[in-house]
């Protein structure tokens, strides 16, 4: 069965009810699909909180990110929802979970009255869209990559809209109706405010932020622990987030490194941060965009078809990043580049000329309105059906 609300969260959207009530009218109830990582349920967070004219409730799955973040704001319902990693038995077991999910969904969409689905791709996103259509419901579909993933690519032609974060995208969708609104970020992106950081460090001490996503990266990690000495030699400072998933994430200790498993504020931090070594996940690449920050991206080696390395190439054929893949990159390559770019040799450090065109070239990718130009978009959708009926 379909494991319904698991919260009973605060009502955020009573003053937009309060006025449609008093204009006779009733709100949009709107389900949005969003799980798994940071990268699906962030931007879906950023557009469901511009949504005050809609009802949201949730759909996701019972044991990722989204049950730490959702409950407290929407309804969450939960389905299981895997994709199609395997072969033989595995894979028929996959699919007829799917067809169990899709009927789960359809009496989710049915009975809670919704009259549209928004969902950010993943594994979710199947049965989310096959219930909708079914019904005849409007879908909106996001695409944060560059290269979509297959879900997006098999299922984009029966959205109503599939809204993409990078332009490239559109290549691979010949068949589904796009529109570019880049990836929406959280609040904490569109706020100029300072915050307190985790490290205290002197005002013009160059700052290198390491990211591997919202769950870390091994690999990233251990590289940047051979190569941080000569980095704290050269008056370099480091905040250091390695996910929950490194053994070796306390070895390395110094006054000019802070090591952290996750932190919340990434805008702060990153707003101070003079270069990034990341991954290339579409979440942190939007946001690297959003703050204007030059980067080192090292794409996931194993992520479904190398899809961060189309991710990195938006960024590094415009020079706003240096893309290099992990089983190239030595822990003296990357010494040198973070040097180099830094401009340290170790008595003075000058950010090299090329760190700001970096820095400016990553701001033109920027999509400041993201959240608003694809909650328009559902508005859109949502609508048209309404005037249709
Ligand atoms: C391994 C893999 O397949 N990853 C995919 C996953 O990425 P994943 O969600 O891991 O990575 P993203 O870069 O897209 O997003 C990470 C998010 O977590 C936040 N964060 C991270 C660390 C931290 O300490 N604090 C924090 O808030 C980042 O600021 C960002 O908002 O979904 C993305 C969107 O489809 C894809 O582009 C990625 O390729």
């Amino acid at each position: 069965m379909l494991e319904t609300t698991v919260n009973d969260p605060p009502d955020s959207t009573l003053p937009a009810k309060a006025s449609a009530v008093a204009a006779g009218t009733s709100l949009t109830r709107l389900l949005i699909a969003a799980s798994g990582t940071g990268g699906h349920v962030f931007p879906a967070i950023a557009v469901a909180e511009r949504l005050t004219d809609c009802q949201v409730e949730w759909l996701g799955v019972s044991n990722r990110l989204e049950t730490q973040l959702v409950p407290e704001r929407y309804p969450l319902h939960t389905v299981a929802a895997e994709g199609f990693q395997k072969r033989g038995l595995d894979s028929l077991r996959v699919a007829l979970k799917l067809i169990g999910s899709i009927w789960q969904v359809r009496q989710l969409l049915h009975k809670g009255r919704f009259q549209g689905v928004f969902t950010t791709g993943g594994y979710i996103a199947a049965p989310a869209v096959l219930a909708a259509r079914s019904l005849g419901l409007p879908v909106i579909l996001h695409e944060s990559n560059a290269l979509p993933g297959k879900v997006t690519r098999f299922l984009g032609p029966w959205c109503s809209t599939v809204a993409i974060g990078f332009a490239a995208a559109a290549a691979y969708l010949p068949r589904a109706k796009t529109v570019c609104t880049g990836t929406p970020v959280r609040s904490q992106f569109q706020t100029q405010k300072d915050s307190a950081l985790p490290i205290a460090l002197p005002e013009t001490a160059p700052l290198l932020v390491v990211v591997g996503g919202s769950q870390g990266a091994v690999g990233v990690n251990r590289l940047v622990r051979q190569c941080a000495p000569a980095w704290f030699e050269a008056d370099i400072w480091i905040v250091h987030l390695t996910g929950e998933n490194d053994p070796d994430s306390k070895s390395l200790q110094h006054p000019q490194y802070e090591v952290l498993p996750f932190y919340d504020d990434m805008a702060g931090l990153l707003r101070r941060a003079d270069l990034v070594i990341s991954r290339s996940g579409a979440g942190t690449l939007t946001e690297l965009a959003m703050t204007h920050k030059p980067s080192i991206l090292i794409p996931y080696p194993f992520a479904a078809e190398d899809h961060q390395t189309y991710n990195a190439t938006v960024f590094s054929s415009v020079g706003a990043a240096k893309l290099f893949q992990q089983a190239d990159l030595t822990p003296e390559r990357l010494t040198a580049e973070v040097m180099s770019l830094l401009g340290g040799d170790s008595t003075h450090m000058h950010p090299s000329k090329g760190l700001k065109q970096m820095a400016e070239q990553a701001g033109k990718l920027a999509v400041t309105d993201s959240a608003e130009q694809l909650a328009q978009v559902i508005r859109q959708a949502l609508k048209v059906r309404a005037e249709r009926k």
